[in-house]
Formats: C-alpha cells, sequence, structure tokens
C-alpha cells in the first residue's frame, strides 16, 4: 500500500512537472477549482504557507533577519501578505513597501491584518534599505501592461540593491506567456513558480530576470488541469521523458546493421573540424555503423580522428566544398537509416542539398544546409518529402528559413509552432531554452548552461541528433520525442562539464567526451 502511493505521488510529480501554461490556462484551470467549491481565501493561505517554509529553508533565522516584502494590488500581494505574516511570526523582522492604494478585497483584509499585527508598512521602498532579503510580490499572471511609476521606479530601485529576491510566481514586469519585460522587471535571486510551470519563464528573453526557479507544487487536481489543457501541448522535457527515448537497452544477439546506418554529409577544406565534431556528436549516440561524406582532401583527417567510420571522399570543388556525393558502389541514400547535413559545408555545396532532399530518408538539416534550404526558397516544399525533415536553426538561421513568421527573438514557442505548421518539418530552434515543435506539440529544454555558447556545439548536437534517430528508424517513438531527447542530453553534457571545468572550460571537443557520463549518471 505504501509503495503504491509512493510511486503514484512520484507519477503526479513528474506529470506535473512536465506541463507549461499560458496565463489564461491558469486562470481557466483556478477557475474551474474554484468553482467546484476550493476557496480562493483557503488556496492562498495553503500557497503562501508552502512559499514561507521554502523561505525559511533557504534563508534560516541565523542568516537572514530583516525582510522586506513588495506587496502589489492583486492576489500576488495577497500571496506576500500572508507570507508576510507567517514570517513575522517565525521571529524574522519583516516590514512591507505596498506602494498602491486599491487593493483587490482578500489583499486588502491580508493588508489590515499585517497592520493590526505592527507590522511596518510603507508606500516607498527606501525606508527596506537595510533588509537583508526582499520578497517580490509585485504582479504575477495578472500583469498585462507595462509597469508605470511610482512601481517601476521601486523595481528599478530594488534591481540596484545588492540583497537577494524571491519573487512569487513570476518576478514581476515579466508577461507570464512571452517573458518580456513590461517596461521593467525584478531581477529575482529565485523564482517560485506556483502550481504549474509559466510559459513565460521558459523563453530566452525571461532568463536574465528569473534566477534558480522552481516549481511549489499547491496540489491542482490534474483531471481539472487536463480539462483545461488542449493542443498546443507545450511540455518541459525532464530526465524521465529524455531518457525514456534513448536506445539504452540493447537486444543481445543485435547487430551493427540494426543498431542505424547515419549518413552524415559535412565539412569543407575551410570547416574541417566542424567534419569532426558532428562526427564525434554521432560516435557518442552509439549509433551502429556511421558513414561520413566529406571533401577529398580532407578525407585523411577525418579518418584519424574517427577511426571507426567509413569516411567517403567525395569530388569538390575549387573552394574545397562537395561538388557531388560519390556514395560506395551499391550504396545510395536509401541504403541508410537516416542522413544529417550541414555542418561546415559553406554555400557552395548547393547540388547535394536537392539530392538529399529527394531522399526518401529521415534528415536533419543544419547550418549551411538550412542557409542553403533559405537560398533555395523551398522550406514548404519539405511537407513533400518522402520521409521526415528536423531543421536544426538558431535565431538567425531561424530568420532567413522563416522571414514572414514570429520573430523567434520575442516569442521562442510561438515562432517554432509557426514555422512546424509552415514546413512540416519538425523544428528545433536553437537558444538557452532550445524549443521542439511537431505539429501541435512542443517541447522545451528547461536546463541548459552558457557554456555551450561557443562555436562547435551545434555541430556535435547535429551528429548526436542523426545518431538517435538513425537507431530509431525501427522503433515507433515520435520523432518529435527523439529530437527533444538529443537536446536535453547535449545541454545536460554542457551542465556537467561546466560544473566540473567552470563554463569556460566547455570546448566542443570536450563536450563530446561528458556526453557519454550524463546517460550513465540518470539512466
Ligand atoms: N487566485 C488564487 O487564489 C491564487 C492566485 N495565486 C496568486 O495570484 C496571482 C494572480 O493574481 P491576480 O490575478 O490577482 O493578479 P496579480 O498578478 O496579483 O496582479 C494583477 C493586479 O495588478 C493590477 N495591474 C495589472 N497590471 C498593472 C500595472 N502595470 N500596474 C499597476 N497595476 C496593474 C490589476 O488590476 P487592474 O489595475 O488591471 O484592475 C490586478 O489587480 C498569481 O500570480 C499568484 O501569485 C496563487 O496564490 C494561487 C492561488
Ligand atoms: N546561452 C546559452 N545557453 C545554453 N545553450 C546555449 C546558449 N547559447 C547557445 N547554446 C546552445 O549551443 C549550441 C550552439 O549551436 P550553433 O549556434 O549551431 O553553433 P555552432 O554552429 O557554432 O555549433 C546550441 O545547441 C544552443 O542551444
Ligand atoms: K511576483
Amino acid at each position: 500500500m505504501f509503495n503504491q502511493n509512493h510511486s503514484h505521488l512520484a507519477a503526479r510529480r513528474e506529470q506535473i512537472s512536465r506541463i507549461v501554461v499560458t496565463a489564461q490556462q491558469m486562470r481557466n484551470i483556478e477557475e474551474r477549482i474554484f468553482t467546484k467549491g476550493m476557496p480562493v481565501a483557503a488556496l492562498m493561505e495553503k500557497v503562501a504557507g508552502l512559499i514561507t517554509r521554502r523561505i525559511i529553508e533557504l534563508y534560516p533565522l541565523s542568516q537572514v533577519s530583516r525582510i522586506g516584502i513588495l506587496v502589489g494590488p492583486g492576489h500576488n500581494g495577497g500571496d506576500a501578505l500572508v507570507v508576510a505574516r507567517e514570517l513575522h511570526f517565525q521571529g524574522y523582522q519583516v516590514a512591507v513597501c505596498s506602494p498602491f492604494s486599491k487593493l483587490k478585497d482578500l489583499t486588502s483584509q491580508h493588508a489590515q491584518y499585517v497592520k493590526i499585527l505592527e507590522i511596518p508598512v510603507h508606500e516607498s521602498l527606501e525606508p527596506l534599505a537595510e533588509c537583508d532579503l526582499f520578497i517580490d510580490g509585485l504582479f504575477g499572471f495578472g500583469l498585462e501592461r507595462s509597469l508605470s511609476s511610482p512601481v517601476d521606479q521601486i523595481v528599478n530601485q530594488l534591481n540596484e540593491w545588492s540583497q537577494p529576491v524571491v519573487s512569487i510566481d513570476l518576478p514581476s514586469g515579466l508577461h507570464t506567456d512571452t517573458g518580456e519585460a513590461l517596461g521593467t522587471a525584478v531581477q529575482a535571486t529565485h523564482t517560485f513558480c506556483l502550481g504549474l510551470w509559466k510559459l513565460g519563464l521558459l523563453q530566452d528573453q525571461a532568463l536574465d530576470y528569473v534566477g534558480a526557479a522552481e516549481l511549489i507544487d499547491f496540489d491542482l487536481p490534474l483531471t481539472d488541469i487536463q480539462a483545461i489543457l488542449e493542443a498546443p501541448k507545450i511540455q518541459r522535457i525532464t530526465p524521465q521523458s529524455a531518457i525514456a527515448t534513448l536506445p539504452l537497452k540493447r537486444s543481445p544477439v543485435t547487430h551493427k546493421y540494426k543498431q542505424g546506418h547515419l549518413l552524415l554529409i559535412c565539412g569543407s577544406r575551410r570547416y574541417t573540424g566542424v567534419a569532426i565534431l558532428t562526427g564525434l556528436g554521432a560516435r557518442a549516440s552509439g549509433v551502429g555503423m556511421l558513414s561520413i561524406a566529406v571533401p577529398e582532401s580532407i578525407k585523411p583527417l577525418l579518418s584519424a580522428q574517427l577511426p571507426e567510420a567509413l569516411i567517403i571522399g567525395c569530388p569538390e570543388t575549387e573552394s574545397g566544398a562537395i561538388a557531388q556525393l560519390q556514395l560506395p558502389e551499391k550504396t545510395d541514400l536509401s541504403s541508410f537509416d537516416a542522413i544529417a547535413c550541414g555542418p561546415g559545408l559553406t554555400v557552395d555545396a548547393k547540388p547535394i542539398l536537392q539530392e538529399v532532399l529527394d531522399s526518401d530518408r529521415p534528415l536533419v538539416l543544419d547550418a549551411d544546409g538550412l542557409n542553403i534550404l533559405a537560398q533555395m526558397g523551398t522550406t514548404q516544399t519539405l511537407q513533400h518529402r518522402q520521409a521526415s525533415t528536423v531543421l536544426t536553426p538558431h535565431a538567425g538561421e531561424f530568420k532567413r528559413l522563416f522571414p514572414d513568421t514570429v520573430d523567434p527573438t520575442k516569442d521562442r514557442i510561438a515562432a517554432v509552432r509557426a514555422a512546424t505548421e509552415q514546413s512540416g518539418a519538425v523544428v528545433l530552434l536553437k537558444g538557452a531554452r532550445t524549443a521542439i515543435a511537431q505539429a501541435d506539440c512542443v517541447w522545451v529544454n528547461p536546463e541548459s548552461t552558457p557554456a555551450l555558447a561557443r562555436g562547435g556545439s551545434g555541430d556535435v548536437l547535429t551528429g548526436l541528433l542523426g545518431g538517435l534517430i538513425a537507431q530509431a528508424t525501427s522503433k515507433d517513438i515520435p520523432l518529435v520525442e527523439i529530437v527533444a531527447s538529443a537536446a536535453w542530453w547535449h545541454s545536460q553534457a554542457g551542465i556537467l562539464a561546466a560544473d566540473e571545468r567552470t563554463e569556460m572550460g566547455v570546448d566542443a571537443f570536450t563536450l563530446t567526451k561528458y556526453l557519454m557520463f550524463v546517460v550513465s549518471r540518470f539512466s
């Protein structure tokens, strides 16, 4: 009985941790449980109790004694006032900054009561300058317009000070869905996201504000959540979701041709190292057979670095790019389980792109593969390919490929959704929070490291991804999930490497060495 409950709770925790909601969805979910009878005030007490407990864990009275609480006009402010009251009872010296004259009813009641408890309440921030810690309860998912005076000045003043700040639900000032700072926003040390992950916290533009983000689960029933959430389904990649699609277990009687055969088409005389890095990424995927097509003149270099791979030397242009694919006898593109094409090709390798597009194999296009595709202007014809296509642009490549859609620097999730709809491809938009979309399904990689912002790390991802797709052809795993797993694996290797070597120590070659440690750590 105990075990059953335990596993039930673990399964719930996993499901909750994958869900991502917009402000409107969160409002609808809360509305649903309030309609069913959960009192608003009771929920606020519960949530604020959980927040208080976590603050005490992170900032015990032995280390922090004076806490400043910023209170807004809505229920985010209400949460903050209950936290103020509870911290006061726990022995902290609490002071409140409440710059609004009109508060929602419940928030107003809590404001009256903290005054009765003789907790000092000020309209300005200055009297709180000596606090050791701040709790930001100005705005949560109810914020819909830019911050104006005086609250924008309060936020700017807070950001200039050096004390830690815990934001309740979202750093105040951030748009709940796009993560954009509306005028200005609190730069938090910690963000305690309440109930379900808000989409804005997973957008790159929010990351300077969010700090260390964690979810405070307050037991929203899964049935009520599922009743509200419809397509598009936006999910956070978790270790469990990523590991589930990796080819970890092999049949004892398998052989190399059953473990996938990947063809990489990459490199040029100018970009030799890129081809090596892509090959090393593929090697780490565990793929059974690896063939790498490169210009003839760099074949010896590739052979020296990747002795297990079949290196195919191809005729080259004067500039040292692949002029045409010259596969070994009795081999054509359909001999492979997957093809990954693009890193280091240069746009002089244009003729080979049409060839791979015409093939009936799953295809990953990256870097110059994407640049050539953008020049051809044929993104929409990918729908008619006989097999799936995965595009892995960074924001610059994305804008060249999809010039007339959502700006990926403004709303990455909306951008990948528009791109997959236009092209029919699986689209992986690289960045600090890589987003992957296919049809109605969107995955976001919630954890990474800026250590990866370094030439060559994307090439490693292309090889790794190609190798995983080649191994999955006989399995019934949605392609978008394999792509999401590759993004997760790649980032986790970066995190692990940065932990050991600092963020400066993760060159792309080093990154390839850490890939296998990720899998052994999590599986
Ligand atoms: N419901 C619950 O019980 C639970 C809710 N929870 C908590 O409630 C939070 C959501 O509460 P909320 O909906 O009251 O919105 P919130 O983010 O506090 O602020 C909106 C207020 O600000 C105002 N306003 C907006 N923009 C403004 C601006 N630029 N400048 C000035 N004012 C502006 C706007 O009023 P308006 O002026 O538009 O009439 C409104 O009054 C959520 O994030 C979580 O913390 C959790 O505890 C779970 C249980
Ligand atoms: N700030 C960052 N935080 C986390 N990951 C990042 C960051 N910047 C870049 N990355 C990751 O690093 C990789 C860079 O790929 P890309 O831009 O194609 O570079 P290259 O072509 O030089 O290999 C991508 O996987 C991207 O998601
Ligand atoms: K807040």
